[in-house]
């Protein structure tokens, strides 16, 4: 599914109805229609509707959202918050269609009690004030009708955005709609996924409006929500004859003194994601205690004394041919000649790998050897959060946060690996200019180990022979659907509830 600004979608839009002559109306139509649909849908007797309609095509999808609901025997009440002379060509047709069998008010600041009182003896309100087309802050007469909204308590269903919400995730400096229903039509738009945009749409429905299902190349929008259909198939049921050399080998590499743990957490998430052998490399000083904390994962000491000998590397040619994939970096520490060290790893393995943590940080300190990274057979992937990814990018926590799609698509494409830049909806970008937005998750993920499970899970479908950019979106889906399912409040969620969590996402999305 795609997932799209608003300059994207005007040009889907216009192409469409140039190539095709299809009328812009039918368009609306059908937009209005489907709004009209799921008010109905959720309340099934007639009641009474405010429909609040600004001069643009979002109030044109207004004027027949109102005549579907006079035609279910809705009492209705239409206001246009504008001057009626400025509506666009679409919006007055259905203007005038439905003024030729029920009156319409125009808005203006006189009117503000009239609106009060019409507004507290409504049943739904339908907001379709501004959609795509809002531009700065709201200006008056429309930022005094969402005040009114606001004000009211009442149902509100918005109409493809919440008024005043920036189609793109801008911020907007003004107060806008808070909806209990968004309808957006045809493709759902960065905004809704905002930190304000995910509060103000209430539930969102995706209603298609007669756009092509098939888009041309040069139209194909850059976004995309992370839907399980489209990588669904690149994980092959397990072969009932197969064997545990059948389903790949992920070396992990981390777990300094003091940091076990992580490394545990990490192999332990890739046994459950299904990899066949899991073996952790740590510093020979470490073996004994991680003997003591893990029961199925493989230990291969490195020479180290609490972190690794910058020279242990060399360790890795001895098995080099028995390893699928590999995940660098939980508990992996920071340590004198690290940058060699990593160097050294990178260069014997040129299969599929995932850094993270210490890993990501030793990229940050030394960036040449992003250049050692940047023409792997397979694009590697690092899964940075924002403190991360700030130290990656010199940039601080806070413009990571503010502009993370473009961070995460332009660190992507500069540097050729995969990001998934974690976080409330974590982001996967490619480096061919997609971004992937991840709609799974939960607070409870917000603790420490969280980010060594979905290293090891990513990990653990590399070494399975699933392609960089679906095991990235697969593991990201999942591990954020386990902390859904763990079964605990997300207070007290800990890393064996989400591996418990693992088993239920899998099974839900692949039948056995
Ligand atoms: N283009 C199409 O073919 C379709 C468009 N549709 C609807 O059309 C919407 C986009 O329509 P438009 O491009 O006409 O834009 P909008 O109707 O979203 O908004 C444009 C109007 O808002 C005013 N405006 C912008 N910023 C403002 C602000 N900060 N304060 C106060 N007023 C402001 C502008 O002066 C203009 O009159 C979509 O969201 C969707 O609801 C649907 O009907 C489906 C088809
Ligand atoms: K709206």
């Amino acid at each position: 599914m795609y997932l799209v600004t608003a300059e994207e979608m005007r040009r889907i839009e216009e192409r469409l109805m140039d190539e095709t002559g299809l009328p812009g109306t039918v368009l609306m139509e059908n937009a209005g229609r489907s709004v009209a649909d799921e008010i109905t849908k959720r309340f099934p007797k007639p009641q009474k509707a405010v429909i609040l309609a600004g001069k643009g095509n979002n109030g044109g999808d207004g004027w027949v959202i109102a005549r579907y609901l006079l035609y279910r025997n809705w009492d209705v009440a239409c206001w246009l918050v504008g001057d009626p002379d400025q509506l666009t060509p679409d919006a007055k047709v259905f203007y005038h269609v439905l003024q030729s069998f029920n009156p319409i008010q125009t808005y203006h600041s006189g009117k503000r009690d009239a609106l009060k009182s019409e507004l507290s003896q409504a049943d739904v309100i339908v907001d379709a004030l501004l959609g795509t087309g809002v531009n700065g802050s709201l200006r008056p007469p429309v930022k005094e009708v969402v005040e009114q909204i606001n004000a009211s308590g009442k149902w509100v269903v918005s109409v493809d955005l919440p008024t005043g919400l920036h189609t793109d995730g801008a911020s907007i400096d003004s107060e806008k709609v808070k909806a209990d229903l968004t309808v957006t039509f045809q493709y759902p738009k960065w905004g809704h996924f905002s930190r304000q945009g995910k509060e103000l749409s209430g539930e969102l429905v995706i209603k298609e409006i007669g756009l092509p299902p098939v888009l041309k190349p040069e139209l194909k929008p850059k976004g995309r929500l992370n839907d399980p259909v489209w990588w669904k198939k690149s994980w092959s049921p397990r072969d009932p004859w197969s064997h545990k050399g059948s389903h790949g080998h992920l070396l992990l590499i981390g777990g300094s003194k003091g940091m076990l743990g992580a490394i545990c957490m990490a192999g332990e998430a890739a046994y459950r994601m299904g990899a066949g052998y899991v073996t952790l490399a740590v510093p020979e000083s470490e073996r004994h205690a991680l003997a003591a904390k893990v029961t199925q994962p493989l230990i291969w000491p490195w020479p180290g004394e609490g972190t690794f000998h910058p020279n242990s590397a060399d360790r890795f040619q001895e098995k080099a041919g028995q390893i699928s994939a590999m995940a660098i970096g939980p508990g992996l520490g920071r340590f004198e000649g690290e940058d060699k060290w990593l160097r050294d790893v990178l260069s014997s393995m040129q299969g599929p790998l995932v850094l993270d943590a210490d890993a990501l940080n030793i990229l940050a300190a030394y960036p040449d050897l992003l250049g050692d990274l940047r023409h792997r057979k397979a694009p590697a992937i690092i899964t940075p959060h924002p403190g991360e990814m700030a130290r990656l990018t010199s940039l601080s926590v806070k413009e990571v946060e503010a502009g993370r799609v473009d961070v995460a698509r332009s660190f992507a494409k500069h540097t050729g690996m995969i990001v998934v830049l974690k976080g409330r909806f974590t982001l996967i970008a490619h480096p061919d200019g997609t971004v992937f937005l991840n709609p799974t998750g939960s607070p409870a993920l917000a603790k420490a180990g969280s980010g060594d499970v979905l290293t090891g899970m990513i990990g653990s479908l590399l070494a399975q022979k699933v392609s960089p950019l679906e095991a990235a979106a697969m593991a990201v889906y999942l591990h954020g659907k386990a902390a859904g399912l763990s079964g605990t409040h997300p207070h007290s969620m800990v890393y064996t509830d989400l591996l418990d969590g693992i088993q239920r996402a899998v099974r839900q999305e692949f039948v056995e």
